[in-house]
Parts: C-alpha cells; structure tokens; sequence
C-alpha cells in the first residue's frame, strides 16, 4: 500500500453489520479510518471479550463486513478514540483519558508483517502494537547446539545484570526436567494446544527440534520489553532464521563447543537426557553446527571454551562490562488530554485539548524516529507540551 491521506476521526452514520452479517448500530465510541477500498472500525469489544478492542473492517466494493484476527496485545477498550492513518499500512490511535504510558497504539494493517500473516493464516490480518516513548537496545537471539552452554550463560547475564536483561520464556512440548519450573523455563504445553495457538497466529515463531515443538510467542516477547529490559531469545537455528525474516530487529549470537568430544560430555555431564536422547541431540548438533556458520544469520559466533572468557567475549560484543549503565525504557512523560482534536502535519500529530474550562493545551507528537512495530513495541515516540504565551 502507498501513503494514504490523513483521514481524521470519522463515526459511520449508517450502522455496520457484523461478520456475521449481524446490523449494529454505531456507537459513539466506535471511530472509523478508511484506508483504500476499506474502513476500519475501532471501537466496542472483539467478539464478545470484554478485555479486547473491537476491530472490524468494512470492504466498501464487496460492501462485506469481516472480524479479522487480531495479532498482539491490545489497548483495552476505554471512552474513546482519537485514529489516524499513518503511511505503510499503520493506523494510530490515541486513547482518550488513559495514563500517560498506555495512551498511544499502533494498528498495522499493511505492513511485512501483516502481509506475512495473512498469508501464512490465510484470512484478514491485523496487528497492534504499543506506542513506546524512547528507544530499548535490540533483543539477543541465541542459538547452538544442545549442551553448548547457551542456558548457563545466559543465566551468568541475567544474574550479573537482572534489570538490564529478560528471558524470553518459550512454549515447548517436551517434558520439564527435575528442576524446571513451569512458566520460568518453559511454559509447557501439549501438542493440540500449541498448535492451534500456532495457527492463531500467537508465535513469532516456532520449529520441531529434536522431535518436540519449540516457539516463541509474541506476549513471550512482549512481557520483557514491557518491563523495560533487553529480550534474549534461547531459539534454535530454524526458529533464529524465522525471527531474522520478521520485523523483529535483533542481535544474533551462535556459540560454538570446542569439539563434538566436549559436547558430548557437557551433555552426559548435564545428565538431563536419557542415551537415546543424547543420541539424537550429537547427531543434530553437526547439522546445526553447519548451519550456524555458513546460513549469514548470525553476525557473531562465539567458542564456548574455558566459560569465563565465553562470558567475557560475550559481554564485549554486547557491549557491556563491568561499569555499563542499566538501560530501561523512559516512559515517564507528558499526560495526553482527555478530549481533544487531532491533526496530521507530516511526520507530527498535534493533539488539541477541547472542551470548557480545560488550558486547550496542544502536545506535538513526533513520529519521524519511530521503530520496531508489531509483534513488537513502536519505539523511538517523542512527546512536546507547545507552552502557551
Ligand atoms: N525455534 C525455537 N527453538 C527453541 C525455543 N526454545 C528453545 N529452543 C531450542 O530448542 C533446543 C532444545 O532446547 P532444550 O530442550 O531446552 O534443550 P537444551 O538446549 O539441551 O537445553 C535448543 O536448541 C533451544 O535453543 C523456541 O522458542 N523456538
Ligand atoms: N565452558 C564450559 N565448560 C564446561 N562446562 C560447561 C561450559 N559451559 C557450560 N557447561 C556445562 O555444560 C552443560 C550444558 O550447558 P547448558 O547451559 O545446559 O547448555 P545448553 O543450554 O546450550 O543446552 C551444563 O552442565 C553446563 O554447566
């Protein structure tokens, strides 16, 4: 889709019928944008959920109306909504009378990713993503092969720096060892619930490895940089050449066993698997070895030798030592006025408090330097109060 016109906040005068050709009559709530051939409907509840946004879309040729799915987490439902279409297939909207850090969202309906989705799910796609003021460092995808010391070093990081990373906790079907904690290491789960969550399109992605499913949800990733902090992913080579073709801008780190010996006792040492299961993780582990250094996914490979200097190395190309600042999330900032006007300027929304009695205080929301998007935050959002003379 190329650039659409600023279209501002629009009720529908005629009442819309639902998916199931259902008429409803418009709320006053309910905001409109039209994009091309298509309005989309904000506003109410998503089917029957009280906790989610309603989105419909309207085809204005066909004269249908359709549910899509909806992707991410949303803003809940509220009093109101100001929207605006944004160029490459984004819609803003703007939450009325919601705290500071929850009022800005982003509606992708023509981006990569949504292009993907729809053909991957095969029906109308949409997205939200959450409007973040400044900018997080880039998640850390890694990968190598089982018993190479991925789990131990990340915990060394998490232990070292605990506000400065989150684990992305992954879905998987095998069965926890002794001391995993269900929800902390894993969120295990059984094959039939996995997969129609996969077909729902709740994974950013997911693989079979070692004869078990392994995915990576979007909340799973959403939950960490929520907080603030750098996500790392614990994903295998599948999965880390899945989220290099998403939206999703990350580091990518694969680490090497010094040889197959090493690995081979690192994993009997571990003690986690049975013989026929060691079996099978050496003989992947050649392949994924292979693919790690020759696929161009990943920009570093590390040789997991004596620990400490792994640690160490890893550290450097992270950037990180001893003195590194905690990075996090500024989301302290500027409350959005309850009722307001909004109006497009290029890449600069300026919010018009309305109504009696209020100071009619202008913010400038500043799109030019925003990032990332669906499945994950919207970063890089600057917020300006233009002081009255
Ligand atoms: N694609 C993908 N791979 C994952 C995910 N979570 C874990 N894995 C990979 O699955 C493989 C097996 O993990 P696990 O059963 O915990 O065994 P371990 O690697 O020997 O500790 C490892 O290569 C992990 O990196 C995920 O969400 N997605
Ligand atoms: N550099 C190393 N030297 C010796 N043992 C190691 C080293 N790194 C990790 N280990 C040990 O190897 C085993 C496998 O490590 P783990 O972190 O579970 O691997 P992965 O998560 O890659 O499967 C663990 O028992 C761990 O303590």
């Amino acid at each position: 889709m190329g650039e659409a016109p600023a279209f501002f906040v629009d009720h529908l005068e005629n009442g819309y019928t639902n998916g199931f050709g259902v008429k409803s009559e418009p709320k006053n709530r309910d905001t409109s944008v039209q994009i091309g051939d298509r309005s989309f409907v904000i506003g109410g509840n998503h089917e029957g959920n009280p906790l989610f946004l309603g989105v419909q879309i309207h085809d204005k040729i066909t004269n249908k109306w359709s549910s899509p799915t909806v992707l991410g987490t949303g803003p809940k439902p509220c009093k109101g909504y100001s929207a605006i279409v944004l160029p490459k297939g984004r819609i803003l909207v703007i939450k009325k009378g919601s705290a500071s850090d929850d009022s800005i969202w982003f509606l992708e309906v023509d981006t990569p990713f949504i292009r993907e989705q729809k053909k991957l799910l095969g029906r109308e796609v949409v997205a939200w993503s959450k409007g973040v003021r400044g900018n997080a460092e880039k998640p850390i995808v890694i990968s190598g092969p089982s018993g190479v010391g991925k789990g131990t070093l990340i915990s060394m990081l998490m232990k070292e720096f605990p506000s400065m990373f989150g684990f992305s906790v992954s879905h998987t079907t095998r069965a926890p060892r002794c001391m995993e904690k269900n929800g902390v290491h894993y969120h295990f789960t059984d094959k039939t619930v996995m997969e129609k969550e996969i077909k729902d399109g709740k994974f950013l992605e997911f693989a079979s490895v070692h004869g078990n499913l392994y995915g990576t949800s979007i909340e799973s990733v959403e939950v960490v940089t929520d907080s603030g902090k750098r996500c790392i992913l614990d994903i295998d080579v599948q999965g880390a050449r899945s989220v290099k073709a998403s939206s999703l801008d990350a580091i990518f780190i694969f680490v090497c066993p010094p040889s197959m010996k090493e690995l081979e006792d690192r994993l009997r040492a571990r003690g986690t698997e049975t013989e026929e299961q060691i079996q099978k993780r050496l003989r992947n582990a050649e392949a994924e070895i292979k693919a790690g250094k020759s696929s161009g996914i990943f920009e570093h490979i590390l040789y997991n030798d004596n620990l400490e200097e792994c640690y160490k190395n890893l550290k450097n190309l992270l950037g990180i030592n001893d003195l590194a600042p905690v990075n996090g999330v500024e989301v302290e900032g500027i409350d959005l006025p309850k009722e307001h006007t909004v109006t497009k300027m290029d890449d600069k929304i300026l919010i018009q408090e309305t109504g009696e009695g209020t100071k009619n205080k202008m913010i400038v929301l500043d799109l030019s330097s925003i990032n990332g998007g669906a499945p994950g935050r919207t970063r890089g959002i600057v917020l300006d109060a233009v002081k009255s003379s």
